[in-house]
């Protein structure tokens, strides 16, 4: 028996920071858009707890106890009182350390996977609590779509989204910690005073009516000038995306990730096209938002082990 799970990136359309807290996180208004650019993640029975990798970035995911996917089916097996005897298949598309929340995304992966295949239906208020203490951006990663995340981003309020919005991703050649991006966002805020965070009318409005003009108006990131301040080579990628016409250029989360909003899924296609010719990303992908999150895709009762390895599998 194998289960196998489709989990989608994010994008913030809008990240308004607090002031630091006294435990070390920021209160945030943020405004997540799930992106279909997908890991899948397949839960099969094995001896004790094993992971595997495959993709481009394999070579960058972490294969011991800290990988999330791994931290979520023990905590899960924890929580239902067995042992978290599971191989888990990570098939990984979505860039690693880039602001997409890959890591959140195969957490979210790995729960639901692993809570099909031992046949708990734990209730989903309590994966929703296992996710956020697994982190901030996994609640989202769970439910996907868009929602607006307050506290540290992992109380979820649902948004209603009213059309498809066509997006182009540039990944970066290096990653950015988040911890270091939210840092330099304090060093950079010193001497001033932080405003609440709150959602923008606007852009919640933009959203609600599907449109990308007054999406792109209102799209906004407090992290930006944190992840420029670190990774400066990155105003070349936004200004090489916002010269091939992409409505708005933004950096996505933590970064390196730039986002660029394009009118439609032609335009999109060529502001992907110019970007890759620029020179100034590692690659440029498109891909159209809401989309669902973690989702069951897969159900193998004959599979006892997992098949279809690639080349790059860790
Ligand atoms: C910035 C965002 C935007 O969605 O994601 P990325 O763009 O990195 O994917 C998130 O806030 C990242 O969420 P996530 O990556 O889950 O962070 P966590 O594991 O909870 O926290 C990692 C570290 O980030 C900082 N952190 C995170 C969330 C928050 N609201 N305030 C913070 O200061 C803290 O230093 C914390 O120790
Ligand atoms: N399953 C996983 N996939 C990717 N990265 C992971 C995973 N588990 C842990 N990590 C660690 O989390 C860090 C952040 O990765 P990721 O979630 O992809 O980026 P971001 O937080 O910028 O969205 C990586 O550098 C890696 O060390």
């Amino acid at each position: 028996m194998s289960i196998t799970v489709r989990v989608p990136a994010k994008v913030n359309v809008q990240l308004a920071v607090g002031a630091p807290r006294p435990d070390g996180y920021h209160d945030l208004a943020n405004v997540f858009l799930a992106v279909g650019l997908y890991d899948t993640v397949t839960a099969t029975p094995a001896e004790g707890l094993r992971l595997t990798v495959t993709g481009p970035d394999a070579a960058q995911v972490p294969l011991d106890g800290s990988n999330l996917a791994a931290r979520a089916a023990l905590a899960l097996a924890e929580r239902a009182g067995r042992t978290a005897d599971v191989h888990l298949h990570i098939a990984k598309d979505i860039p690693v350390a880039g602001g997409m929340a890959g890591g959140s995304a195969d957490a979210a992966a790995a729960l639901v996977a692993c809570d099909a295949l031992w046949g708990l239906d734990t209730p989903h208020e309590v994966l929703l609590s296992i996710c956020a203490d697994l982190g901030s951006d996994v609640p989202f990663s769970l439910v996907g779509e868009a929602a607006l995340g307050t506290g540290r981003g992992e109380r979820l309020q649902p948004l209603e989204v009213g059309g498809t919005f066509h997006w182009v991703f540039a990944a970066a050649d290096c990653g950015l910690s988040t911890p270091a991006v939210y840092r330099e966002y304090d060093r950079l805020c010193e001497g001033r005073e932080v405003p609440a965070p709150t959602a923008s009318p606007e852009l919640l409005a933009a959203l609600r009516e599907g449109d990308p003009h007054a999406l792109a108006a209102a799209v906004g990131n407090d992290l930006q000038a944190a992840a420029l301040s670190l990774h400066p080579a990155l105003a070349a990628t936004l200004a090489a995306g916002t010269g091939a016409g992409a409505l708005a250029a933004l950096v996505s989360g933590s970064g390196p990730t730039t986002a660029f909003l394009a009118e439609d899924a032609p335009a999109a296609a060529r502001i992907a096209e110019a970007l890759t010719a620029s020179g100034t990303c590692r690659s440029a992908r498109v891909a159209a938002s809401p989309a669902p999150g973690a989702t069951v895709v897969g159900q193998d009762p004959d599979r006892d082990t997992v098949a279809a390895r690639g080349a790059d599998q860790r």
